[in-house]
């Protein structure tokens, strides 16, 4: 079984992969069996498209480059009649070439960056003008920022493939036989009876088989469409707004910021610290770093740190971008954990079947080579003899074909697709088929506190502004604030809300306000806007020179800020403990800046830890003054500041957390918060929400950090909460769980501080409304709504996926090994077998498709979420199941080895049909058998039930038998 495990469920190699399907060779019917798994071929040429656009990338910098150092003036370019017909002077190639080819030179002889805003008829202010008849001119010469996708499959190309079936091929070629026969023998229609019964069967089972593909499919293009439904910010008519990227069209001005991914191929406009992650196109993993001197911005590359503004110059096809799309959605998922593994049962009881099959066939073809050998006749060959040479063949491929459970791996997709549909109901939108079953054995999940477990709908609702502590959570409360503090003091607080900010208040056509940025800046935004600060004019008041965006890793962002005088003044704001420990001065409670001293700093650390206690998330504002002429080279000071005031935010916990939060408890899933939030903070939540405990650890990620391997051992379990955690220290966490303590770990996140840890998670659940495009792209699952309670259903699907591929498993196998016995047993010692190949392949049939359906596809119950995960090493076929197979097995066995032997004296049998007869008997006694077997398989813990099920089954059989015997 080795060969079959080396496929892991998050990142195989490609090797791997490959590897592992050619151990699978013992299949009915490869192409519906490999389906829904990773195409190979196609991703080594989306691998190939990649290599070759590095290496033409590379050769097209050097070479424009190179070619700078001759500018000639102007250059000769001419603008294609349509183009300038429509208004522009620029056509989409000449764009292509420009951006793609990074040709600084070219660009340069159109007038630069602002030479192409020009061409595009755009505005590097006001974007493009949104007038219908402009836009459709737009699309007309530029085309539409969407990528062409291979065309669906239609119902028909599902049926022929389910037809690609060893069992049904084989069983049309009976049914043909028999029709033929019967016919010639019996006369039409009593001689057709038969074959057009298995003809029936046949188109039964192929268009459920067909009808089922065909609709998994469309769920599937469902979920793609869904998956890559992108909202990105764009000025248009000068007012910002959210838009898809289905929409971009060339010329429009996008807002681009930390952890986005880059829409369309454009030209850097103006940002701040932009470093952009080109590793999705060309496999660099080094940052590049995109400013006015390298203004290339190309599709599908992630914003890594910083923010900016792009002009979007080419969409859709015409991008790398777009063509590694294209290819790519082809590509699949990589195999599930359980596939593999059911795949790999399959193969080896397949591989018994084979030698079973192998020794029945000689037993046979020995029992008739003896009696021949008796009659010393072995040179003349009757008609009979050669068809029952024939037959015996029949019967041991029949045995193959059994043998073979296709519909365990089978099984596994109908259900991850069930499941996925289901999930998508109850927001939960899956990426990878691996994840479903992955959640359900998960053992810890590592929340994000922000978003997840608390609503991320944020409001000041306390402040402590020149060392006065006051509520402020109404509109009203804020505006009597400002008029108590200090006018110098509201000025510098308002001057540092609205400059230092990744947000902005943009005013939409009616004088109605919309908030735009995180909702932590919106927070205090709305703030500065309540203490009756207006945005606009005080951005006109002042230039901002330089901009340290905010990112996780210093838990805070600064700017600098010119005013006309040509003052420079500096804005911080962040964390409060980190902000706070740069201040060495304050506003006192006449408006005067003063030492801090001792008393004031302990002061604002009781006020720190008496929001934190209450829950707020605290951020401290301070300012200082560098002086005239800011050069933007030099770095933004650290130390120094004036601290004006501390805010305190309120974020509510989500209703149904708590609950949520218990359910997983009771499951066995051990939760743990991770957040870059302030200790007090943490635990407050932590503790509303059920998660920290008496028994349990708060603790602070730079403590964390300071750990070594033995003392964590110890306190990991103990963990609850990790506060003022780095992005390294959520991945240090995972990893440890991971590896040291074999937890099988579940982590959320929103940012992009949050992908390496969802990325090294067993299976990661990003944000759907607060999450980062990077955040989303190293998740297997997305939370649509951010809710954590979703997470908890997740985690019960993810249960029941589980369980019922189980149930499947014992109903197959025992199918299985009853089939297997019975006719290698009767072969071996009757010289014939009592279910003939197309009773058997009837069965077989039946079961793998619509036994399947039954199973693979029942509902969660409440009870899943009530016993212990499975975790990392819970065995797939459990004790219980191993019960239940053999129990069952042996069970069937005696009742059709009482049958075969004395079946005809118990039912009083007699005359020339009796043997026929019986076998009907047998057969029917068997497929009632497995009536029941599946029906008590719904449930494996109640075994009882499962016996007296299954004693029902000869009964039943034997009375509608002996109404039939009676009848005649
Ligand atoms: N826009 C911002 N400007 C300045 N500081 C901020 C900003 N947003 C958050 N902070 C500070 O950074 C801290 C949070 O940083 P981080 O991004 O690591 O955590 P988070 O992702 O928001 O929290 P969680 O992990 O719970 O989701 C906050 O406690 C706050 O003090
Ligand atoms: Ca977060």
């Amino acid at each position: 079984m080795e060969e079959f495990g080396e496929v892991r469920p998050k990142n195989s190699s490609e090797e791997a992969l490959r590897r592992w399907r050619n151990a699978c060779w013992l299949v009915k019917n490869r192409k519906r069996r490999f389906r829904f798994t990773a195409n190979l071929s196609k991703r080594s040429e989306a691998a190939l498209i990649r290599r070759s656009f590095k290496a033409n990338f590379r050769v097209a910098v050097i070479v424009s480059q190179a070619a700078l150092q001759f500018i000639q003036g102007l250059s000769d370019y001419k603008v294609p009649e349509d183009v300038s017909a429509a208004g522009f002077q620029i056509d989409a190639d000449e764009l292509g070439s420009i951006v793609e080819g990074h040709d600084l030179k070219k660009l340069r002889t159109h007038g630069g960056v602002q030479g192409i805003v020009d061409k595009l008829s755009s505005s590097s202010k006001e974007g493009i003008s949104t007038s219908k008849e402009s836009l459709s001119r737009r699309r007309r010469v530029y085309g539409i920022n969407k990528f062409t996708e291979a065309p669906p499959r239609g119902f028909w190309f599902f049926v022929w493939e389910a037809l690609q079936d060893m069992t049904l091929m084989i069983l049309a070629v009976c049914a043909i036989v028999s029709l033929i026969v019967g016919i010639v023998m019996e006369g039409w229609p009593k001689g057709a009876h038969d074959g057009l019964g298995i003809v029936a069967s046949i188109l039964l089972v192929v268009f459920v088989t067909a009808t089922s593909d065909y609709k998994q499919s469309l769920q599937f293009k469902d979920l793609d469409t869904e998956k890559k439904k992108i909202i990105v910010q764009v000025t248009r008519n000068g007012c910002r707004q959210k838009l898809s990227i289905y929409d971009l069209l060339p010329g429009d001005i996008v807002h681009l910021n930390i952890g986005d991914q880059v829409p369309a191929d454009g030209l850097f406009v103006s940002g701040f610290s932009l470093l952009i992650n080109e590793s999705s196109l060309t496999g660099e993993s080094e940052p590049v770093h995109v400013h006015a001197s390298n203004p290339f911005l190309l599709s599908g590359t992630k914003v890594q740190d910083g923010s900016c503004r792009m002009l979007v110059t080419t969409v859709g096809m015409r991008t790398q971008w777009g063509k590694l799309m294209a290819t790519l959605s082809e590509g699949g998922d990589d195999e599930t954990p359980l596939q593999v593994k059911l795949n790999g049962v399959a193969t080896v009881i397949g591989q018994i079947g084979l030698f079973f099959a192998v020794v029945t066939f000689a037993v046979l073809v020995r029992g008739l080579f003896t009696r021949k050998l008796q009659e010393r006749s072995y040179w003349s060959w009757s008609g009979d003899e050669a068809m029952q040479l024939l037959e015996f063949f029949a019967i041991a491929v029949t045995i193959v074909v059994v043998a073979v459970p296709e519909g365990l791996p089978l099984a596994v997709t109908l259900s991850l697709a069930f499941a996925m549909k289901k999930m998508m109901n109850d927001k939960a939108l899956v990426r990878h088929l691996a994840a479903c079953e992955t959640m359900g054995s998960s053992t810890t999940i590592c929340s994000d506190k922000t978003g997840t477990l608390t609503t991320n709908h944020m409001t000041v609702v306390k402040a402590c502004i020149c060392q006065k502590i006051q509520e402020v959570s109404t509109p009203e409360a804020a505006l009597d604030f400002s008029s108590e503090i200090p006018e110098f003091a509201k000025k510098i607080l308002i001057q540092s809300i609205f400059s230092n900010t990744g947000g902005e208040v943009v005013y939409n056509g009616s004088r109605k306000f919309e908030i735009l940025g995180t909702p932590t800046e919106t927070a205090i935004l709305e703030f500065g806007l309540n203490m009756g600060g207006d945005f606009h004019a005080e951005r006109e008041k002042s230039r901002i020179v330089k901009v340290e965006p905010f990112n996780s890793l210093k838990k805070k962002m600064g700017v600098i800020l010119e005013l006309p005088e040509g003052d420079c003044f500096a804005h911080c704001k962040g964390a409060s403990e980190i902000v706070l420990a740069a201040c060495d001065k304050v506003i006192d409670h006449n408006g005067d800046v003063i030492r801090l001293d001792e008393s004031s700093r302990a002061f604002l650390q009781t006020s720190i830890e008496q929001f934190a206690n209450e829950a707020l998330r605290t951020l401290c504002l301070a300012y200082t003054e560098v002086g005239n002429g800011f050069s933007p080279d030099s770095p933004i000071p650290t130390q120094g500041y004036t601290c004006i005031g501390i805010v305190g935010i309120k974020d509510p916990v989500r209703p149904g957390v708590k609950e949520s939060v218990a359910v997983c408890k009771s499951a066995g899933i051990v939760v743990r918060m991770v957040t870059g939030d302030n200790i007090n903070t943490a635990k407050a939540i932590a503790r509303e929400c059920g998660i920290l405990t008496d028994d349990g650890i708060a603790i602070e990620g730079p403590v964390f950090r300071e750990k070594s391997d033995e003392e964590l051992e110890k306190i990991i379990p103990k963990i609850q909460v990790m506060a003022r955690s780095s992005p390294l220290d959520k991945h240090k966490l995972v990893k440890h769980l991971k590896n040291a303590f074999g937890e099988v770990v579940a982590v959320t996140g929103d940012g992009t501080n949050d992908a390496p840890a969802l990325h090294e998670a067993d299976i990661g659940l990003a944000m759907g409304i607060a999450g980062t495009e990077v955040a989303k792209e190293s998740a297997d699952v997305i939370i649509l709504d951010d809710n954590f309670s979703t997470i908890a259903t997740v985690a019960k699907w993810g249960r029941s996926v589980y369980i019922n591929i189980q149930k499947f498993v014992q109903f197959q196998l025992t199918v299985n090994v009853v089939a297997l016995i019975v006719n290698f047993s009767s072969a071996c010692l009757t010289g014939d077998a009592p279910l003939t190949a197309v009773q058997l392949l009837w069965v077989n049939m039946i079961m793998d498709t619509l036994g399947a359906l039954a199973l693979a596809t029942e509902p969660p119950s409440d009870d899943l979420m009530k016993r212990p995960p499975v975790g990392r090493k819970g065995k797939f076929i459990s004790n219980t199941m191993w019960r239940n197979i053999l129990g069952q097995a042996l069970y069937q066995l005696v009742i059709l080895w009482f049958l075969q032997t004395n079946g005809k004296v118990a039912f009083r049998l007699e005359g020339s049909d009796a043997d026929l007869i019986l076998n009907t008997l047998i057969f029917n006694s068997f497929v009632f058998c497995q009536v029941f077997n599946e029906i008590s398989s719904r449930d494996m813990e109640k075994w009882v039930v499962t016996v007296l099920l299954g004693f029902l089954g000869m009964p039943i059989a034997a009375a509608l038998k002996m109404i039939d015997v009676g009848s005649e």
